[in-house]
């Protein structure tokens, strides 16, 4: 069922009420209050009304209908890549990405008994980052839609051999005891989340910024399509500093490239580079252009 469990809903909807008098000033979320995400927002706009959403998709969704001014979303962590959903539903959210925001991310163990734990609740990215660790201790990872519910879950199932991975705020929240702190199994991880909003950033307002570019590209289906495409970049000195590809429908003979570079449009290169990637793409779609919240290179 796609719900806050019990012990979340009180905050949740006191935070629906607030983002609802102002969806102006709201920013949406995935995840019950406490998540990763909610952190995030606050850090980004600690004066923006968060707005509690179920999930990624029903964040996205808040912004298209207005309920919300922008949705703070993961995209990629250091750790476990990248956060795979999004790739799909951002395309076809028609959002634009308008900022950047990195957070470095620790999970804590949670629950209401002291262990052993037979499984442990969180967010698939979190029970990756934290995969050694649970191995090491023989604990069976349970797939939840986010972090924070996953706490909210555990406290309202009362099993005290169940346990959950959320940031060490979800336990305050829904009354769990922390009983191993920072169990990410790499001690520098971090998650970079992209601002969206309905209405994209003029490049214009970034000059003397140092800019991000994002866009979606899908290369002309012939042999070395791709070596041209990236030679665009290279020869008019523009840096590409993340490329993923997925695969478009199930024919497995178009591939879409996800694609970050510095600059943006009105910056000569980044004109004559975008220019020539469409004479080898049967498409290309700029998804935002943003200020850069940490140097790259
Ligand atoms: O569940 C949460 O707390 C989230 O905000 C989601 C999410 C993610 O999907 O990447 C956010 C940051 C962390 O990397 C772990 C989980």
């Amino acid at each position: 069922m796609r719900k806050f469990p019990k012990p979340a809903l009180a905050m949740v909807d006191t935070m629906r009420s607030a983002a609802q008098a102002d969806p102006a000033r709201s920013i949406a979320f995935g995840g019950a209050p406490g998540s990763n995400s909610h952190q995030a927002t606050m850090q980004f706009a600690p004066e923006a009304l968060p707005l509690p959403c179920y999930g990624f998709e029903d964040a996205l969704d808040a912004v298209k209908a207005g309920q919300a001014g922008a949705a703070m979303i993961p995209i990629e962590n250091s750790q476990h890549g990248r956060v795979s959903d999004i790739h799909f539903l951002l395309p076809e959210s028609g959002l634009a990405i308008v900022a950047e925001h990195f957070m470095r991310i620790t999970h804590a163990l949670m629950a209401l008994g002291e262990g052993p734990f037979e499984a442990a609740y969180s967010h698939p990215q979190a029970l990756g980052q934290s995969r050694e660790f649970l191995l090491a201790r023989n604990i069976v990872p349970m797939s939840y839609a986010d972090t924070a519910g996953a706490a909210a879950y555990v406290a309202e199932c009362k099993r005290p051999e169940l346990a959950a991975l959320a940031p060490p705020m979800a336990a305050e929240l829904y009354g769990l005891r922390i009983v191993e702190s920072a169990v990410e199994d790499a001690h520098d991880n971090t998650t970079r989340f992209v601002l969206l909003a309905r209405e994209p950033r003029d490049p214009a307002s970034l000059e003397g910024a140092q800019a991000m570019t994002t866009f979606i590209f899908e290369v002309k289906n012939v042999p070395a399509a791709l070596y041209k495409a990236l030679g665009c970049f290279a020869t008019n000195g523009v840096n590409m500093t993340k490329l993923e590809s997925y695969q478009k429908g199930a024919s497995f003979a178009a591939t879409r490239f996800y694609a970050d570079i510095e600059g943006a449009p009105g910056d000569p290169r980044v004109d004559s580079a975008l220019e020539e990637l469409a004479f080898h793409c049967n498409s290309v779609r700029l998804l935002g252009s943003y200020a850069q919240a940490r140097k790259r290179g």
